[in-house]
Protein backbone atom coordinates (compact mmCIF):
# COMPACT_ATOMS: atom_id res chain seq x y z
CA UNK A 1 0.00 0.00 0.00
CA UNK A 2 1.13 3.08 -0.70
CA UNK A 3 0.88 6.20 1.89
CA UNK A 4 1.67 9.97 0.10
CA UNK A 5 3.60 12.51 2.62
CA UNK A 6 3.30 15.81 1.94
CA UNK A 7 2.79 19.65 3.20
CA UNK A 8 4.50 22.70 2.18
CA UNK A 9 8.36 23.55 2.32
CA UNK A 10 9.05 23.28 6.01
CA UNK A 11 6.03 21.85 6.99
CA UNK A 12 8.65 19.04 8.41
CA UNK A 13 7.63 16.50 6.16
CA UNK A 14 11.47 15.23 6.42
CA UNK A 15 11.52 15.36 10.10
CA UNK A 16 7.66 12.97 10.13
CA UNK A 17 9.27 10.81 7.72
CA UNK A 18 12.23 10.15 9.98
CA UNK A 19 9.86 8.93 12.72
CA UNK A 20 8.19 6.55 10.29
CA UNK A 21 11.27 5.46 9.21
CA UNK A 22 12.14 4.48 12.83
CA UNK A 23 9.21 2.55 13.08
CA UNK A 24 10.46 0.31 9.98
CA UNK A 25 8.32 2.17 7.38
CA UNK A 26 10.30 2.07 4.35
CA UNK A 27 10.32 5.74 2.56
CA UNK A 28 11.02 7.31 -0.67
CA UNK A 29 12.15 10.75 -0.77
CA UNK A 30 11.44 12.48 -3.85
CA UNK A 31 13.67 15.29 -3.55
CA UNK A 32 16.44 12.95 -2.71
CA UNK A 33 16.02 10.74 -5.41
CA UNK A 34 15.99 14.77 -7.56
CA UNK A 35 19.42 14.80 -6.40
CA UNK A 36 20.79 12.52 -7.17
CA UNK A 37 19.90 11.80 -10.96
CA UNK A 38 20.82 16.00 -10.98
CA UNK A 39 23.91 14.67 -9.44
CA UNK A 40 24.25 11.41 -11.80
CA UNK A 41 21.82 11.79 -15.00
CA UNK A 42 24.23 13.05 -18.05
CA UNK A 43 21.55 13.34 -20.55
CA UNK A 44 19.56 15.14 -18.06
CA UNK A 45 22.35 17.40 -16.70
CA UNK A 46 22.75 18.53 -20.87
CA UNK A 47 18.76 19.38 -21.08
CA UNK A 48 19.19 21.52 -18.06
CA UNK A 49 22.34 23.29 -19.55
CA UNK A 50 20.40 24.21 -22.86
CA UNK A 51 17.87 25.78 -20.97
CA UNK A 52 19.93 27.35 -18.28
CA UNK A 53 23.18 27.69 -19.52
CA UNK A 54 26.43 26.40 -18.59
CA UNK A 55 26.38 28.73 -15.22
CA UNK A 56 24.52 25.70 -14.41
CA UNK A 57 27.40 23.36 -13.37
CA UNK A 58 30.21 24.27 -10.95
CA UNK A 59 32.85 22.03 -10.25
CA UNK A 60 31.05 19.49 -12.46
CA UNK A 61 27.79 19.49 -10.60
CA UNK A 62 24.34 21.03 -10.71
CA UNK A 63 24.79 24.80 -9.15
CA UNK A 64 21.25 23.90 -7.17
CA UNK A 65 21.41 27.67 -5.66
CA UNK A 66 21.63 29.14 -9.19
CA UNK A 67 18.85 26.36 -10.39
CA UNK A 68 16.42 27.74 -7.75
CA UNK A 69 17.47 31.10 -8.24
CA UNK A 70 16.39 30.71 -12.34
CA UNK A 71 13.29 28.23 -12.34
CA UNK A 72 11.49 29.47 -8.84
CA UNK A 73 11.03 32.69 -10.72
CA UNK A 74 10.03 31.70 -14.10
CA UNK A 75 6.80 29.79 -14.47
CA UNK A 76 7.51 28.61 -18.04
CA UNK A 77 11.14 27.39 -17.47
CA UNK A 78 10.04 25.68 -14.06
CA UNK A 79 7.03 23.54 -16.22
CA UNK A 80 9.89 22.34 -18.54
CA UNK A 81 11.91 21.52 -15.44
CA UNK A 82 9.10 19.56 -13.69
CA UNK A 83 8.34 17.87 -17.05
CA UNK A 84 11.68 16.82 -16.91
CA UNK A 85 12.65 15.83 -13.35
CA UNK A 86 9.07 14.47 -12.29
CA UNK A 87 8.74 11.60 -14.20
CA UNK A 88 12.51 10.08 -13.60
CA UNK A 89 11.70 10.68 -10.44
CA UNK A 90 8.64 8.49 -10.96
CA UNK A 91 10.33 5.34 -12.44
CA UNK A 92 12.92 5.35 -9.86
CA UNK A 93 10.19 5.23 -7.53
CA UNK A 94 8.48 2.44 -9.65
CA UNK A 95 11.66 0.25 -9.47
CA UNK A 96 12.19 1.06 -5.52
CA UNK A 97 8.31 0.35 -4.87
CA UNK A 98 9.13 -3.42 -6.97
CA UNK A 99 11.58 -4.01 -4.25
CA UNK A 100 9.15 -3.60 -0.75
CA UNK A 101 7.76 -5.99 1.25
CA UNK A 102 6.36 -3.77 4.11
CA UNK A 103 2.54 -3.62 4.75
CA UNK A 104 2.74 -0.24 3.67
CA UNK A 105 5.64 2.31 2.39
CA UNK A 106 5.93 6.01 2.47
CA UNK A 107 5.98 8.25 -0.87
CA UNK A 108 7.28 11.76 0.42
CA UNK A 109 6.76 14.65 -1.78
CA UNK A 110 6.67 18.72 -0.96
CA UNK A 111 4.41 18.53 -4.51
CA UNK A 112 3.04 15.45 -4.35
CA UNK A 113 -0.47 17.03 -5.28
CA UNK A 114 1.10 19.42 -7.87
CA UNK A 115 2.56 16.91 -9.22
CA UNK A 116 -0.54 14.25 -9.90
CA UNK A 117 1.29 11.60 -7.84
CA UNK A 118 -1.55 11.86 -4.94
CA UNK A 119 -3.57 9.77 -7.70
CA UNK A 120 -1.34 6.69 -6.87
CA UNK A 121 -1.92 6.75 -3.26
CA UNK A 122 -4.21 4.29 -1.17
CA UNK A 123 -4.02 7.28 1.50
CA UNK A 124 -2.20 10.69 2.27
CA UNK A 125 -0.63 12.54 5.27
CA UNK A 126 -0.34 16.25 4.87
CA UNK A 127 2.03 18.17 7.62
CA UNK A 128 1.09 21.82 7.97
CA UNK A 129 2.47 24.26 10.40
CA UNK A 130 1.90 28.32 10.32
CA UNK A 131 3.34 30.21 7.07
CA UNK A 132 5.48 32.29 9.80
CA UNK A 133 7.48 29.39 11.31
CA UNK A 134 7.70 27.47 7.81
CA UNK A 135 9.63 30.37 6.63
CA UNK A 136 11.58 30.68 9.77
CA UNK A 137 12.42 27.50 9.27
CA UNK A 138 13.87 27.44 5.88
CA UNK A 139 15.35 30.76 6.71
CA UNK A 140 17.54 29.08 9.36
CA UNK A 141 17.80 25.96 7.53
CA UNK A 142 19.22 27.28 3.93
CA UNK A 143 20.25 30.66 4.56
CA UNK A 144 17.66 31.73 1.36
CA UNK A 145 16.06 35.16 1.72
CA UNK A 146 12.56 35.72 2.90
CA UNK A 147 11.39 36.43 -0.57
CA UNK A 148 13.21 33.78 -2.29
CA UNK A 149 11.51 30.95 0.20
CA UNK A 150 8.23 32.59 -0.80
CA UNK A 151 9.07 32.62 -4.61
CA UNK A 152 9.55 28.65 -3.78
CA UNK A 153 6.11 29.10 -1.70
CA UNK A 154 3.91 30.52 -4.42
CA UNK A 155 4.96 28.01 -6.84
CA UNK A 156 3.45 24.88 -4.07
CA UNK A 157 -0.32 24.86 -3.50
CA UNK A 158 -2.06 26.77 -0.39
CA UNK A 159 -2.29 24.59 3.03
CA UNK A 160 -5.36 24.41 3.13
CA UNK A 161 -6.21 23.22 -0.27
CA UNK A 162 -3.88 20.08 1.16
CA UNK A 163 -5.69 19.50 3.95
CA UNK A 164 -9.14 19.25 2.41
CA UNK A 165 -7.46 16.44 0.17
CA UNK A 166 -5.53 14.39 3.29
CA UNK A 167 -6.97 11.34 5.18
CA UNK A 168 -4.37 12.37 7.61
CA UNK A 169 -3.06 15.90 9.24
CA UNK A 170 0.13 15.95 11.64
CA UNK A 171 0.21 19.17 12.83
CA UNK A 172 3.85 20.59 13.75
CA UNK A 173 3.55 24.10 15.03
CA UNK A 174 4.71 23.12 18.64
CA UNK A 175 0.98 22.77 19.95
CA UNK A 176 1.31 19.15 19.17
CA UNK A 177 3.86 16.66 19.73
CA UNK A 178 4.74 14.76 16.71
CA UNK A 179 5.66 11.09 17.57
CA UNK A 180 2.14 10.36 19.39
CA UNK A 181 0.44 11.73 16.23
CA UNK A 182 3.07 9.60 14.08
CA UNK A 183 2.13 6.35 16.19
CA UNK A 184 -1.64 6.68 15.79
CA UNK A 185 -1.57 7.21 11.94
CA UNK A 186 0.97 4.20 12.04
CA UNK A 187 -1.56 1.48 13.66
CA UNK A 188 -4.29 2.59 11.77
CA UNK A 189 -2.33 2.13 8.66
CA UNK A 190 -0.92 -1.19 9.94
CA UNK A 191 -4.56 -2.41 10.50
CA UNK A 192 -6.04 -0.73 7.00
CA UNK A 193 -2.94 -2.67 5.67
CA UNK A 194 -3.65 -5.73 7.02
CA UNK A 195 -7.61 -5.92 7.11
CA UNK A 196 -8.58 -3.43 3.61
CA UNK A 197 -10.32 -1.09 6.08
C1 LIG B 1 15.98 23.79 -7.74
C2 LIG B 1 16.68 22.78 -6.86
C3 LIG B 1 17.98 22.30 -7.48
C4 LIG B 1 17.00 23.47 -5.52
O1 LIG B 1 17.64 22.57 -4.66
P1 LIG B 1 17.59 22.79 -3.05
O2 LIG B 1 18.65 21.90 -2.47
O3 LIG B 1 17.65 24.26 -2.74
O4 LIG B 1 16.15 22.33 -2.61
P2 LIG B 1 15.51 20.84 -2.44
O5 LIG B 1 15.59 20.08 -3.72
O6 LIG B 1 16.04 20.20 -1.21
O7 LIG B 1 13.97 21.22 -2.26
C5 LIG B 1 13.55 21.88 -1.08
C6 LIG B 1 12.11 22.22 -1.19
O8 LIG B 1 11.88 23.17 -2.26
C7 LIG B 1 10.59 22.96 -2.77
N1 LIG B 1 10.65 22.61 -4.23
C8 LIG B 1 11.63 21.92 -4.88
N2 LIG B 1 11.29 21.74 -6.19
C9 LIG B 1 10.07 22.31 -6.33
C10 LIG B 1 9.19 22.45 -7.44
N3 LIG B 1 9.50 21.95 -8.64
N4 LIG B 1 8.00 23.10 -7.24
C11 LIG B 1 7.68 23.62 -6.03
N5 LIG B 1 8.48 23.51 -4.95
C12 LIG B 1 9.65 22.87 -5.09
C13 LIG B 1 10.00 21.78 -1.97
O9 LIG B 1 9.29 22.24 -0.86
C14 LIG B 1 11.23 21.03 -1.53
O10 LIG B 1 11.00 20.18 -0.45
C15 LIG B 1 15.75 21.54 -6.60
O11 LIG B 1 14.72 21.88 -5.73
C16 LIG B 1 15.15 20.96 -7.88
O12 LIG B 1 15.85 20.36 -8.65
N6 LIG B 1 13.81 21.19 -8.09
C17 LIG B 1 13.16 20.76 -9.30
C18 LIG B 1 12.83 19.29 -9.27
C19 LIG B 1 11.74 18.96 -8.28
O13 LIG B 1 10.58 19.22 -8.52
N7 LIG B 1 12.13 18.35 -7.14
C20 LIG B 1 11.24 18.07 -6.07
C21 LIG B 1 10.43 16.85 -6.16
S1 LIG B 1 10.77 15.64 -7.34
N1 LIG C 1 8.76 20.33 15.46
C1 LIG C 1 9.88 20.96 15.11
N2 LIG C 1 10.62 21.61 16.03
C2 LIG C 1 11.74 22.26 15.70
N3 LIG C 1 12.26 22.34 14.46
C3 LIG C 1 11.58 21.71 13.50
C4 LIG C 1 10.37 20.98 13.76
N4 LIG C 1 9.91 20.47 12.59
C5 LIG C 1 10.81 20.84 11.65
N5 LIG C 1 11.80 21.58 12.19
C6 LIG C 1 12.96 22.14 11.45
O1 LIG C 1 12.44 22.94 10.39
C7 LIG C 1 13.19 22.73 9.19
C8 LIG C 1 12.24 22.23 8.10
O2 LIG C 1 11.81 20.93 8.45
P1 LIG C 1 11.87 19.73 7.40
O3 LIG C 1 13.18 19.71 6.68
O4 LIG C 1 11.42 18.48 8.09
O5 LIG C 1 10.71 20.26 6.43
P2 LIG C 1 10.26 19.77 5.05
O6 LIG C 1 8.78 19.85 5.04
O7 LIG C 1 10.88 18.46 4.73
O8 LIG C 1 10.83 20.92 4.13
P3 LIG C 1 11.22 20.92 2.58
O9 LIG C 1 9.93 20.97 1.83
O10 LIG C 1 12.00 22.14 2.46
O11 LIG C 1 12.04 19.69 2.32
C9 LIG C 1 14.31 21.76 9.52
O12 LIG C 1 15.48 22.48 9.75
C10 LIG C 1 13.80 21.06 10.78
O13 LIG C 1 14.87 20.62 11.58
Amino acid sequence: MIVGLTGGIGSGKTTVAQIFQQLKVPVFVADEESKRLLDTDADLQAQLVEWLGPELIKEGRVDRAYMASRIFKDEDLLKKVNALIHPAVGRAFQTWYQKQEAPYIIREAAILFESGTHKDCAKIIVVSAPEELRLQRVIKRSGESPEQVKARMAKQWPQEKKEALADYIIHNDHQEMLIPQVLQIHEDLIHIANTGR
